[in-house]
């Protein structure tokens, strides 16, 4: 039940309230053909959003295959017919191997890695303004040779942005607020996490936080809570020692860095996500703008939580828009039409808003 309006809500609506920009491409890559890329793709274009010019990169005849299946266990179902899609057709190459559904494999793997290089040359080359990546599976990019620990790195590489960002925006549909959730470190082990966080990676990815809550989602002032590493933030000193040893130290100078910006913390990572469960279900009104989590699951137990059906994930300090659906392959459920594409819908509609306020932002609109 909703009781509240708080502060945020609606910076979403207020960009669905942006006319589409007409030049706004997006380009959509297929993921991985084995995972359930195809199904939520054909599933979120049924009934795209008017002014959309969205061009599929990846196998037609996966998505052909795809179509066909769900048709025919549901004649019913909300499917776009590829026939109707803009789709630049990249065939599987008879060296990757046979590409199974539901199964993953080194084939798979080669085939998404492809779709993306498409993708992410066609888009610094000016074709795009925007891409959506359906799931991918980091153990086969792998098992293809390609040593990155996701998309994320490889789309950085590529657009040779030293400064980026994993960030996962989800408006809640209980009481419209979203919230908005950067991870200090992505995909390293939990043993890498103190090593890795410093002082400096911090201060980059604080930066990032402020600069994306400004110009992607018009927070001038945004208030931001940034967690703590230890149990009860250290409890001082007592559960660990980072807390007092530099990050409480180093808060202090980013206040005086960013003086029209909240900044609270270190917060013990136990409490930190109560007040913005408590806005998202529309039981409070106050929570802050923007979460820096330390890392992967410190930020995404608590967003898949509350929004794994819609949250989005971000890429952040690129040249361009990129986003994705929050989850994964789903290699187990391929195939069985049950593939929830409510969080691919997100992902288009957040791309294509994103896309259309930073051009309104460059030609002063
Ligand atoms: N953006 C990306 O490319 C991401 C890729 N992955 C990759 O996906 C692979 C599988 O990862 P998992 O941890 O198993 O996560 P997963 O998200 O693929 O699956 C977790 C569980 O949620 C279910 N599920 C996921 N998406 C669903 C949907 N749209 N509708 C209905 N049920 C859904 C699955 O059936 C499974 O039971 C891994 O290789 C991982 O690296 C994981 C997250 C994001
Ligand atoms: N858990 C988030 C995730 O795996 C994102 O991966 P990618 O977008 O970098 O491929």
């Amino acid at each position: 039940m909703l009781k509240f309006q708080c502060r945020n809500s609606c910076i979403l609506l207020e960009k669905t309230a942006l006319s589409l920009d007409r030049e706004s491409k997006l380009a959509v890559t297929l993921g991985d053909p084995a995972g359930i890329g195809p199904e939520v793709i054909l599933k979120a274009l049924a009934e795209p959003a008017a002014g959309l010019r969205i061009t599929v990169i990846g196998s037609r005849r996966v998505l052909q295959e795809t179509y066909d299946r769900l048709r025919s266990s549901n004649p019913a179902a909300q499917a776009a017919n590829p026939e109707t899609l803009n789709i630049i057709d990249i065939e599987p190459d008879s060296k990757w191997g046979e590409i199974v559904p539901g199964v993953g494999s080194a084939a798979s793997g080669a085939a998404s890695f492809a779709y993306m290089e498409s993708a992410i040359g066609r888009t610094l080359a000016g074709e795009f303004s925007a891409i959506v990546t359906a799931p991918i599976s980091k153990t086969c990019w792998q098992a293809a040779g390609y040593n990155y620990p996701g998309q994320t790195e490889l789309l950085a590489e590529r657009a040779k942005s030293q400064r980026f960002g994993m960030l996962f925006a989800a408006t809640s549909p209980h009481s419209g607020w979203t919230l908005v959730t950067l991870l200090a470190t992505t995909h390293i082990s939990l043993r890498q996490v103190p090593d890795a966080l410093t002082p400096e990676l911090l201060s980059e990815k604080l930066e990032l936080l402020v600069e994306c809550l400004r110009e992607d989602f018009g927070l001038e002032r945004p208030k931001i809570a940034i967690s703590g590493l230890n149990p009860h933030s250290g409890e001082n000193g007592k559960l660990g020692n980072e807390e007092q040893d530099w990050m409480i130290p180093w808060l202090e100078t980013q206040r005086d860095r960013f003086p029209q910006v909240q900044l609270d913390g270190p917060v013990p990572p136990d409490t930190l996500w109560v007040k913005p469960a408590k806005v998202w279900y529309g039981l409070a009104k106050e929570a802050h703008d923007g979460y820096l989590a330390m890392y992967h699951d410190q930020g995404l137990i608590p967003v898949k939580l509350m929004a794994f059906d819609r949250a989005v994930n971000t890429t952040i300090g690129l040249p361009f828009v990129r986003t994705s659906p929050d989850h994964g392959t789903a290699f187990d459920i391929v195939g069985q039409g049950l593939a929830d594409a409510s969080s691919m819908k997100a992902a288009l509609q957040l791309a294509a808003q994103l896309a259309s306020r930073r051009t309104a932002v460059k030609i002063g609109r």
